[in-house]
């Protein structure tokens, strides 16, 4: 069965007036599981598969190819394990900005015909933080706690609506100067203004884990499984989903023990939603690499 485009985003922007309501029918402790089983099913897979789309996207693979991406990869990962121990903060800095630029790249690089070019880059950076600064800044006490858990630093209240604000500055700069060239990005605007102010809706009225996996499982996973799934298989359908499935298994398997393995060392020193959101960092920074890399061939 083939997936319409305007199915697909219908469908989404259907299931998110629905998870906007749900708060008010069902416990914290319900939503926690139905919102860790979409974080740890779709949202881990969408970045399981990477180390087949990196043999895809080379036009000549060498030998070995594929154990030299995985030694590349796994080294990445330890590499800002290591730096998370050693300077939480900094970390935490590098992951927030690298992940603001993965949510606006996914949201928007089909509207942009110039990927490569700095402006579009900063878009879809100050795009994605403001999505994420929504987040934050609506469930700020309990952000705060976590960042605390995290790094040992206390941010304020104020600082997350400062920052909020400028990411809200930086993408009407960027929209509007990228408007006059990209056609498609002008017609969307108020599509994307609408979108705004449900997703503000949905952080206001939610806690920091309903909203980040609604916004993270709906608006950044599923879609970017679409892509990956175009992009290697030339369309998405539940045949070459179940592929895609298949091949990213193994990598979803090993990501999901290796999870279960950090929060068992860590558990009676972090909270485990920090020790999550920690693991999460580990395993974007190499995906946004190989999703750049994608987005460029589109
Ligand atoms: C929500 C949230 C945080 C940020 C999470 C981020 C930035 C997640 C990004 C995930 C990505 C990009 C996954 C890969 O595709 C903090 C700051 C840890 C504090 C606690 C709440």
């Amino acid at each position: 069965m083939k997936f319409n485009k305007s199915i697909f985003f219908k469908t989404i922007i259907a299931l998110t007036f629905i998870a906007l309501v749900l708060p008010v029918f069902l416990s914290q402790e319900v939503q926690y599981v139905i919102a860790f089983m979409g974080i740890f099913s779709f949202g881990i897979l969408h970045g399981s598969n990477d180390l087949f789309v990196i043999e895809k996207l080379n036009d000549k693979p060498k030998q070995n190819q594929f154990i030299r991406s995985l030694f590349i990869y796994l080294g990445v990962v330890l590499a800002f394990v290591v730096v998370f121990y050693v300077i939480p903060f900094i970390a935490l800095i590098a992951f927030v900005l690298i992940s603001g630029y993965h949510f606006g790249e996914q949201h928007f690089h089909h509207k942009i015909s110039n990927q490569a070019s700095a402006l579009a880059s900063l878009f879809y950076l100050s795009y994605g933080l403001l999505v994420l600064f929504l987040i934050l800044y609506f469930n700020s006490q309990e952000v705060i706690l976590i960042i605390q858990d995290m790094t040992g630093y206390l941010v304020s209240e104020s600082l997350l609506l400062y920052l909020l604000l400028s990411s809200l500055l930086g993408s009407l700069i960027f929209y509007v100067i990228l408007s006059k060239k990209n056609a498609a990005l002008k017609s969307s605007a108020l599509r994307d203004v609408l979108y705004l102010i449900l997703f503000s809706g949905l952080f206001y009225v939610s806690d920091v884990v309903w909203s980040f996996a609604v916004y993270f499982v709906l608006w950044h996973s599923l879609p970017s499984l679409k892509d990956q799934v175009n992009s290697l298989y030339g369309e998405f359908d539940f045949k070459n989903f179940f592929k895609y499935f298949k091949k990213a298994f193994p990598y979803w398997l090993a990501s999901i023990i290796g999870m279960g393995v950090v929060v068992w060392l860590f558990k009676d020193s972090k909270n485990f939603l920090s020790l999550v959101f920690a693991f999460i960092a580990a395993i974007t920074f190499p995906h946004v690499f190989v999703m750049r890399k994608l987005f460029g061939r589109d």
